[in-house]
């Protein structure tokens, strides 16, 4: 699925301006992490292309549609064609982790199945590959409320394979990992992109995870964008100047400690 933005802007319903006059083409299959500082506007980029948010200048393509050209029930079935991967992914507590990944194909699946797969998994084996995918297939029948914010994520995660969607948009998709964990789980996320053809955009705010597991990076800062590179590609003077923080109070804070690294699994 391709995605096209020229001179896309959205200012919020308070007025605050978050983008400005983006312009953006990602090709289908194309996997591009999106970094940059807090408040740059990458959460806002990311639910304008899930349509969540409508743009307030310029216009949006997603698979040959402006969505917001669309009537509603079109709007529907197009947004049943992307995935999203939230940074704390909406789970109702009780639910069984086998019936939230399930609901990946919530949207896909008439209503009467989709309800009568809250009452009774419709398809457990296939939840349990999407869980294996994540090495967390022995959590299929535990309790959304009992599992780690990483574990979590990984239900989130495999939801969205399970879903099999043409354009994957992740929102801080490994935050709650532990590093090892979450470069792991990185890793096996775009390799399913790549081989089923998946675009993926995530935001990201570890650098490190960007410039290695995505083979295109876009910077972006004050809701613009600031480069937009092939990994190997960017220099750290480039780093530097995206997240430079003129607001943080000069005076220097104690130095650390350098302590042993504890890794905690989660
Ligand atoms: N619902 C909202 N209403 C008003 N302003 C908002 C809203 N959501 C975000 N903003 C503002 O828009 C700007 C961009 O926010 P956004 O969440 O997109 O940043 P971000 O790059 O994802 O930040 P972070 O890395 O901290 O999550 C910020 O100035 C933020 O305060």
């Amino acid at each position: 699925m391709s995605v096209t933005l020229r001179g896309v802007g959205l200012a919020h319903a308070n007025g605050k301006v978050a983008l400005e006059a983006i312009d953006l083409h990602i090709a289908p299959g194309e996997r591009v992490a999106i970094i940059g500082p807090s408040g740059a506007g990458k959460t806002t980029l990311l639910r304008l292309l899930a349509t969540s948010l409508q743009p307030t200048r310029g216009t949006l393509d997603l698979l040959q549609h402006d969505p917001w050209r669309l009537a509603a029930g079109q709007r529907q079935r197009l947004r049943a064609r992307i995935g999203l991967i939230h940074q704390a992914p909406p789970l109702p507590p009780r639910q069984r982790v086998v019936t939230a990944v399930l609901a990946g194909k919530l949207g896909q699946w008439p209503l009467a199945k989709g309800l009568l797969n809250l009452l009774y998994p419709l398809d457990a084996s296939g939840a349990q590959a999407a869980l294996a995918r994540l090495d967390i297939a022995d959590k299929l029948y535990q309790r959304c409320d009992q599992l780690s914010g990483g574990q979590l994520q990984r239900v989130g995660i495999a939801r969205v394979l399970y879903q099999a969607p043409e354009l994957i948009l992740a929102d801080e998709p490994v935050s709650a990992m532990d590093p090892v964990l979450a470069g792991h789980t990185l890793a096996v996320l775009n390799r399913e992109a790549a081989e089923r053809g998946m675009t993926l955009l995530a935001s990201l705010h570890a650098v490190d995870l960007a410039l290695a597991h995505f083979p295109r990076v876009i910077g972006i800062r004050d809701g613009r964008i600031a480069f937009d590179l092939p990994a190997a590609d960017v220099q750290p003077a480039q780093l530097q100047a995206l997240y430079a923080n003129e607001q943080l109070q000069a005076s220097p804070s104690l130095p650390v400690q350098a302590q042993p690294v504890h890794i905690p699994r989660c």
